[in-house]
């Protein structure tokens, strides 16, 4: 199985450069809520953001936590995404000071969808391809489109051959 196509180059996370990265991330959005304030409540987005959304939300000291399930990939193939489930309406209100967090943006598929039902929240992912650029307001890291990212919870320590075969 070649578990990398149709993608040229991997991008390959660990658990610690995911929890550094997603610490940034939440650093450069602090101050960033409405009126320079804090935010109302974190939204992530299922599954891949929940880790990030966790991070962010310790880091600014944001307790209501809320999710919003998008179905879109089977392995590397994208499908229409739809939402099998959204976030109570109370929490989001129209969306001001709501920060919606994903890990990252792609072709931006998935923002395109949850931005359409909350224009006025703020989006922000820990890593960025450049056709989904448009569609995120803060994010960390940018790849290049035919990178895939490899996230710690889709991975395994396994053994490798030396690089010098005897
Ligand atoms: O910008 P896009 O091209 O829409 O792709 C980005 C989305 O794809 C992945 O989620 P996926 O739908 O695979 O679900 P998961 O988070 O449950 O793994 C990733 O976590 C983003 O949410
Ligand atoms: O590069 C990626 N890595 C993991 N999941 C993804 N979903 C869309 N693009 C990616
Ligand atoms: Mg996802």
């Amino acid at each position: 199985m070649n578990d990398r196509l149709p993608h040229e180059k991997g991008f390959h996370i660990s658990w610690d450069q995911i929890h550094r990265d997603s610490r940034a991330l939440a650093w450069r959005l602090d101050g960033l809520g409405p009126d320079n304030g804090g935010w109302r409540a974190v939204v992530a987005i299922t599954r891949g953001g929940m880790a990030p959304a966790m991070i962010v939300s310790r880091e600014l000291d944001i307790r209501v936590v809320d999710t919003v399930s998008v179905k879109s990939y089977n392995n590397q193939t994208q499908a229409a995404p739809r939402v099998i489930k959204a976030p109570q309406a109370e929490v989001m209100g129209d969306g001001t000071g709501i920060l919606v967090v994903d890990d990252l943006v792609d072709t931006g598929k998935t923002l395109e969808l949850v931005r359409a039902l909350y224009p006025k929240a703020h989006f922000a992912t820990v890593y960025a391809k450049p056709q989904g650029r448009p569609m995120v307001d803060t994010f960390i890291t940018e790849v290049s489109q035919d990178t895939w990212i490899f996230f710690p919870w889709d991975m395994a320590l396994q053994y490798v051959e030396p690089y010098r075969a005897t």
